[in-house]
């Protein structure tokens, strides 16, 4: 029985029913699953209850991005759903993410919480058409810098980025890489891409993987591939 399974499943689908049919073939022992914004607006707080109410660990990726009043009271509610991780914008700097982890950590459970660096969909082309002129991976260094600053937990990042954050930020601190493609697979809009075993040997903490398991034709088999390539516990 594997207590702190490394994949986390993107359950980006468009209503509940569509979320459940793929999480009826999942197990809490071989995967976490994320709750993002498409199904998070579509099927409610009522919905995250559920699936954290039948065991399996739930990151609740709505990425908070707001002044810090706002983001303190937003961590609260999410916090109060029994989720076993959330996060929000490093961007939206030190006092918000301050206020944030101070409200994750006044709440009864206590959820992990990470903070996103630069998108893995981001390229040194799109954050320099945002005004950041900073090299991609400096950028990523000094708001993860800041992240550990303002006490949270982790943060969102490439596995790309990983070895050099592990080595700078210490063991303790998690690092949660989506734009996960296991060799072959389409990249879709994604453009730090990893695959899960050389995620995994960079020091990523846990892996978001969506796409690759929810559209294989056997997502069950396709999780249980990837566990196979990276000597996972299955
Ligand atoms: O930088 C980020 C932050 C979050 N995500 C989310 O992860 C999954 C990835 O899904 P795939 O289908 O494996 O591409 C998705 O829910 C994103 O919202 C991310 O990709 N990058």
């Amino acid at each position: 029985m594997n207590n702190d399974p490394k994949i986390i499943v993107a359950l980006d689908y468009q209503d509940a029913a569509s979320a459940l049919n793929l999480v009826k073939q999942l197990d809490p022992s071989l995967c976490r699953l994320k709750v993002g914004k498409e199904l998070f607006t579509a099927a409610g707080p009522k919905f995250v209850e559920q699936l954290t109410r039948s065991n399996f660990g739930v990151f609740l990726d709505l990425k908070f991005h707001d002044i810090p009043n706002t983001v303190a009271k937003a961590c609260t509610a999410a916090s109060n759903l029994g989720v076993w991780m959330l996060n929000v914008h490093a961007s939206g700097g030190l006092e918000m993410m301050q206020a944030a982890q101070q409200a994750v950590q006044q709440s009864e459970s206590k959820p992990l919480l990470i903070a996103v660096t630069v998108l893995t969909s981001m390229n040194q082309t799109s954050l320099n058409q945002v005004g950041i002129h900073t090299d991609l991976t400096t950028h990523v260094m000094n708001l993860a810098t800041l992240t550990q600053q303002a006490g949270l937990d982790g943060v969102v990042c490439s596995a790309l980025e990983a070895q050099m954050l592990r080595t700078k930020l210490g063991a303790e601190f998690c690092l949660v890489t989506p734009g996960i493609r296991p060799a072959n697979v389409n990249q879709d809009d994604q453009s730090r891409v990893v695959t899960p075993a050389d995620a995994l040997k960079n020091g990523s903490s846990y892996l978001v993987i969506g796409r690759p398991i929810t559209k294989a034709e056997d997502p069950r088999k396709a999780l249980e591939a990837i566990h196979q390539e990276c000597n996972l516990a299955l």
